[in-house]
């Protein structure tokens, strides 16, 4: 993650285990209005969110509860119906190469050429982005993320949580300053989990910032600054995990599902129903 230019403001969020800066400035992503239609199906429906420089924001919600679809807009693979997204003041949709730089993406692992060593992969991905690493610098990339001794095994040959590691390796490799992850530790064993949580928390120090999705309440309570809980495409709670506990603590719908002190899963529930979605 790249240092950012600019002033750096105590904005008091607090974090679970510790207190956090970000940047009050401008957004480095803005999220305004978002709608987006699939046939006569609204998926996301009017939401808007922001993220401040230096921040970890978790978008928390029910399956299919438009997340994935948000992520899609934002990465510019999907065109919204309406609203807009702007990195770093830029409006997306006429954003040129440099401003799209500025997004992290995490690949799945169907998108790597399988057969390829991943030494040979980074080279690639680093290629794309303009950066020349030689031998040296690529090998330091790999072993950062615990993938030194697997420098020339094909990306196939890699276990899943490997698989993932790589593919956060290559999606930070050219230092943006937001990282997109899509429910980045499903599938991950607790040690690999913690390791990304610390990489996560690192890359707050440099004044990264990152939007995540998960499914993990523990996740979201552990690394976010601040989580907007979504159903239905629509926005229905926004805070830091702790303020969001105590806005909610007395709300009927919580306490029915509470069991014993109230918790981020808690509210979760609460404000978006105990049925299972399809
Ligand atoms: N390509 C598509 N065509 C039609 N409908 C879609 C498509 N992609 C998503 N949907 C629908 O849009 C809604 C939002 O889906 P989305 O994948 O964004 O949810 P999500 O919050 O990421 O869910 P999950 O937690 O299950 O990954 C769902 O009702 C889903 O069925």
């Amino acid at each position: 993650m790249s240092a950012h230019s600019g002033p750096i403001l105590m904005m008091g969020f607090r974090r679970h285990g510790g207190s956090s800066v970000v940047d009050a400035g401008q957004p480095i992503l803005e999220v305004r209005d978002l709608v987006v239609r699939y046939g006569s199906q609204t998926a996301v429906d009017g939401l808007s969110f922001s993220i401040q420089r230096g921040e970890i924001f978790g978008l928390l919600g029910p399956n299919g509860a438009g997340k994935t679809t948000t992520l899609s807009v934002i990465e510019g693979l999907r065109k919204p119906d309406s609203g807009s997204v702007s990195v770093d003041g830029a409006k997306f949709a006429h954003a040129s190469l440099a401003v799209r730089a500025k997004l992290g993406v995490q690949l799945q692992a169907s998108s790597f050429q399988s057969e390829l060593t991943i030494e040979q992969l980074t080279r690639l991905y680093a290629g794309l982005y303009g950066l020349d690493l030689p031998r040296r610098a690529l090998r330091e990339r790999l072993a950062d993320v615990g993938l030194g001794q697997e420098a020339d095994k094909p990306f196939k040959k890699l276990s899943g949580g490997q698989q993932q590691r790589f593919s956060l390796m290559v999606a930070t490799i050219h230092d943006p300053p937001i990282l997109l992850l899509d429910e980045p530790t499903s599938g991950l064993d607790p040690q690999s989990r913690r390791q990304l949580w610390d990489r996560i928390e690192g890359s707050r120090g440099k004044g990264g910032s990152i939007l995540l999705t998960t499914h993990s309440m523990e996740e979201a309570q552990a690394v976010c600054d601040r989580v907007a809980i979504i159903d239905h495409g629509r926005l229905q709670a926004l805070g830091a995990p702790r303020e969001l506990v105590a806005m909610h603590r007395d709300d009927p719908r919580v306490l029915a599902v509470a069991r014993g002190d109230v918790t981020l899963e808690d509210v979760f529930i609460g404000l978006t129903g105990s049925a299972i979605r399809d």
